[in-house]
């Protein structure tokens, strides 16, 4: 088969040897004439060939890494190519299990954009040299040829090029398998060679509609997240780095892990799990974060017990103690001992990371705070433009629980719900506990045994709460009794005092009046 692409190219090549050769003689030419020529040429190359050829080769330069617009080029002609061309070849993507069907050598498509014809063909160079390689690339040199008429010009690059690269991007990511990264101690990655941050692949099965809230809070998050996902264009416009800040605070077992899990797979990010106690200090946090990719959510769990927000205090004292241990050999063992106990990461280091100059690079990304004690956190650390969201999950309430019941036993209503419904208002219970009530212990237990587990649960707590609510009441009392002893004691020593100082002044009179008598 004639490609059209491929004809037009030979032209193209012989019509650019002749320019050469004419670059080289036109000196020979006369003034005049040479204009002449050149005015003829230019017409006759415009009525021979009026179309514009764009290659994109695969490895640009002496690059070891694959052009970016190649792989995006790539990508978009797969998912426009394998219902039109002839000839596909499979790849298995990177890191995925999945294939991905794209044009093969010296095959050629055809496409219309707003009126304007293209053809895309793709080609192979073949290595001049016979030259063993390590890299198997260096016979393999891949290119694209966009071939479109000049008419078409502006379309193409203005609109086309860029309509192509922003659907090949999307396409790749949402094709791409996520990643779970966790940061590595300092000592296992030297210099730059090792990425400090290492990965699995990501595949917690969370979701929103699995994950139980009341709907419309549970909504309201949805749209907080989708719409940020969207602002790219909002955020450099108002002068904000492309970031949101997520402080999820509650009790144990009340989703906030769960929550991050569903916004990765609702937003199709990567999740960054940082664990600061294993950062060495603010530089090495600063290098995590330039680390990280867009698109990705960056968790701190558990921030109250991560960080020390007294560390630097604390690290001045024990600075102080260290001057005075004399013997060389022991200061150097107090100093080691400090630096493996504690991260010398500073409250200013992490306020520094999350909205530092540092924190704008690479833009679209979440950070996500999750503590049981948000109390105990500093308000700095938690204020509007660093935790820009905060939410607060509590107990299960009844409207979590019909999430749960439809999760774990496919149930939309049942005559027992309102029992649990009256209950789960009487009682705290975690939606983790409620979970695990609803979850099949043997494979006997059916849907009725389940929720009668819940109820028996519920009641206990209930119970439980109330004696603890007893307990507490007596302790009080008790407490209040002891105190009110104590008070009674201290005002009788106290009269007592005064009586004893009364009569000894009674004493001291009466003696100095007999002197004086
Ligand atoms: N709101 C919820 N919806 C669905 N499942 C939940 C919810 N809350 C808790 N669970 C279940 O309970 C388990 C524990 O929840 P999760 O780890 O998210 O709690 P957490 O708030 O992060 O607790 P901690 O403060 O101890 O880290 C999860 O495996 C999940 O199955
Ligand atoms: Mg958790």
């Amino acid at each position: 088969m004639v490609m059209m692409g491929e004809t037009w190219g030979q032209l193209g090549s012989v019509i650019a040897s002749a320019m050469f050769v004419w670059a080289m003689f036109q000196n020979y030419f006369p003034h005049q004439l040479r204009g002449r020529i050149e005015r003829y040429g230019h017409k006759l190359l415009s009525l021979v060939y009026p179309y514009i050829q764009i290659t994109f080769n695969e490895y640009p330069g002496d690059g070891f890494e694959r052009c970016k617009a190649f792989i995006a080029i790539e990508r978009y002609l797969a998912a426009n190519s394998s219902a039109r061309a002839k000839r596909l070849k499979a790849d298995l993507v990177k890191d995925s299990e999945s294939l991905v069907l794209s044009m093969d050598e010296h095959e050629e498509i055809s496409e219309e954009y707003e009126g304007a014809k293209v053809w895309w063909a793709s080609s192979k160079n073949i290595p001049t040299s016979q030259s063993i390689s390590f890299y198997p690339r260096e016979d393999d040199k891949r290119y694209y040829t966009l071939t479109f008429h000049r008419k078409d010009r502006d379309v193409i690059t203005k609109a086309y090029l860029r309509h192509v690269l922003d659907e090949g991007k999307a396409i790749a990511v949402r094709s791409r398998q996520r990643k779970l990264f966790t940061n590595n101690k300092s000592e296992s990655w030297y210099g730059y060679k090792r990425s400090m941050w290492t990965h699995v692949v990501f595949d917690h099965p969370a979701t929103f509609e699995t994950w139980a809230l009341d709907p419309k809070r549970k909504q309201d998050i949805i749209n907080d997240l989708l719409t940020f996902s969207k602002a790219k264009n909002y955020y450099a416009k108002v002068g904000k780095a492309w970031k949101r800040g997520y402080l999820l605070y509650g009790p144990p077992g009340t989703g906030k892990s769960t929550m991050v899990a569903a916004m990765a797979n609702l937003l199709e990010y990567d999740v960054y799990d940082l664990e600061l106690t294993a950062v060495k200090d603010n530089t090495e946090l600063r290098k995590l974060l330039i680390d990280t990719t867009s698109k990705s959510i960056i968790v701190i769990e558990d921030i109250d017990c991560s960080l020390d927000l007294t560390g630097q205090r604390k690290s001045k004292k024990e600075k102080d103690e260290k001057k005075e241990v004399k013997d060389a050999e022991d200061v150097k063992k107090a100093r080691e001992a400090s630096e493996s106990k504690t991260s010398q990461v500073t409250l200013s280091g992490l306020l520094n990371f999350i909205d530092g100059l540092w924190s704008a690079c690479g833009g679209e990304r979440i950070i996500v705070f999750t503590t049981n004690y948000v109390e105990k956190l500093d308000p700095a650390l938690i204020r509007r433009g660093r935790m820009d969201k905060h939410i607060e999950l509590s107990y299960c309430c009844f409207e979590a629980f019909k999430v749960l019941a439809w999760n774990y036993l496919d149930l939309e209503s049942h005559p027992l719900f309102s029992t649990i419904s009256k209950l789960l208002e009487e009682t705290n219970m975690t939606p983790a506990d409620v979970a695990e009530n609803l979850m099949p212990k043997s494979a006997e237990e059916g849907t009725e045994t389940r929720l009668e587990n819940l109820i028996k649960a519920l009641e206990a707590a209930k119970e439980e709460a109330k004696m603890k609510a007893v307990e507490e009441e007596k302790l009080l009392k008790a407490e209040k009794e002891e105190k009110l002893k104590a008070e009674k004691e201290d005002k009788e020593k106290a009269q007592n005092a005064e009586g004893t100082t009364g009569k000894q002044a009674l004493v001291t009179d009466a003696k100095e009046n007999g002197v004086k008598g």
